[in-house]
């Protein structure tokens, strides 16, 4: 068993009236998030591969099969850390023998497998050495949730899956568990897979990403990929952006910006926090941000204009364009997307393969 292997699924079946039929292979590292409307399956995809929801099909997860046309491995021997939307701790448990539960279950003998972490390591990871004698009911749903990502981290996975982690939550608690998943994020070799409807937590959080839509896969990729495919459905929504890696290459202090690079360009970002060279951070460019214009203007407070070619274009609507660019002079560079009007693309003539000025009037950190 390597952690390279990925995560294989293909799933048929009925629910009531609803019908089925995914199928996505991930790679067997970072977060994959199954995003969609509500209703669509993402939960039921996340039950079946973890063995609570028996439909036709074969999942393969680490290179190990739980299930396929002969096979069907029943749920307690499938190596899953499973959150849910509302933690549920034992009551009469403190948080250490609320974390500690899980390895008692441990379905693969301890040191199997790259993955595993150890208890002190989680603690720290989700910061709960101060909370380790207390009673769940005196904990607050922040803290609460955090303990069951610990629990669900301890239990050995070789798949750590969470339905809607967030969602139960306020958006200032919210704020404060994000920081915890990047982390583990950042640490972990372990493969999540994240079922989130929240545009803004995948954009934070995912690193590929698996779109649904009625019981049906419309597309899995890399997240930067799906995003800036003007065929897919993300990049028509109104709040369309992707998201870049990048890494602080420059600080200039005294005008408090930092310059982050991608590949075949390089953004001035205010901030006043990134000073540490060579950090890597996730950039989010929203498609709205972006205009096109087709020689450099000099006079302009536009800090962040870049020379790029239009890889491709469609119609968002009836009156707007959302162009997809290659950024560089060569067009070789990371993709971006831009909104523009109809009229405006009419009126400078704009084309596929055309090199154009990207003007990029803002650049959120999605991830610092
Ligand atoms: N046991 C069941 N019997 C019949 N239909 C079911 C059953 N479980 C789920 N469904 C239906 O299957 C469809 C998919 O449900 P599922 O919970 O997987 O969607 P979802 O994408 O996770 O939705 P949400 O984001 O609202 O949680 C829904 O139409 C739901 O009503």
């Amino acid at each position: 068993m390597t952690e390279t292997e990925g995560i294989d699924v293909a799933f048929r079946g009925r629910l009531g009236a609803f019908a089925m039929d995914v199928a996505f292979s991930v790679p067997g590292r970072g977060v994959t998030a199954l995003f969609g409307p509500s209703g669509c399956g993402k939960t039921t995809t996340l039950r079946a591969i973890a063995g609570l929801q028996r439909l036709q099909g074969r999942c393969r997860v680490a290179g190990e099969i739980w299930q396929d046309g002969e096979r069907f491995l029943p749920a307690h021997r499938r190596a899953i850390g499973y959150v849910f939307q509302e933690a549920s701790l034992f009551p009469h448990l403190t948080v250490e023998r609320n974390l500690l539960y899980s390895r008692k279950g441990q379905r693969r003998p301890a040191g199997e497998g790259e993955s595993s972490v150890d208890f002190a390591e989680v603690v720290e990871l989700l910061g709960l050495s101060r909370l380790l004698a207390r009673l769940p009911q005196r904990l607050s749903g922040g803290e609460r949730q955090r303990v069951a990502i610990g629990r669900a981290l301890l239990s050995r996975p070789s798949l750590v899956v969470m339905d809607e982690p967030l969602s139960a939550l306020d958006t200032e608690t919210r704020d404060e568990i994000m920081p915890f998943l990047e982390r583990l994020h950042e640490t972990l070799s372990l493969p999540i897979l994240l079922v989130s409807h929240d545009m803004a937590t995948v954009e934070r959080l995912a690193d590929h990403v698996v779109l649904m839509n009625a019981g049906t896969v419309q597309a899995a990729g890399a997240l930067h990929a799906v995003q800036s495919d003007p065929a897919l459905p993300l990049a028509g929504r109104r709040d369309a952006a992707v998201s870049l890696e990048a890494h602080v290459e420059d600080y200039d202090a005294d005008y408090g910006l930092a310059t982050l690079a991608v590949s075949g360009a390089r953004f001035r970002v205010p901030t006043e926090g990134l000073r540490e060279l060579g950090k890597p951070v996730r950039m989010r460019l929203a498609a709205g941000d972006v205009s096109l214009a087709t020689s450099p203007s000099p006079d302009t407070t536009i800090l962040n204009v870049l020379p790029a070619r239009i890889a491709s274009h469609a119609a968002s609507g009836t009156h707007e364009i959302i162009a997809v660019l290659s950024l560089g002079h060569a067009g070789t560079g990371a993709r971006i997307l831009a909104r523009v009007t109809r009229l405006s693309w009419e009126r400078l003539a704009l084309a596929d393969g055309m090199a154009v000025h990207a003007q990029v009037k803002s650049v959120a950190l999605a991830r610092a």
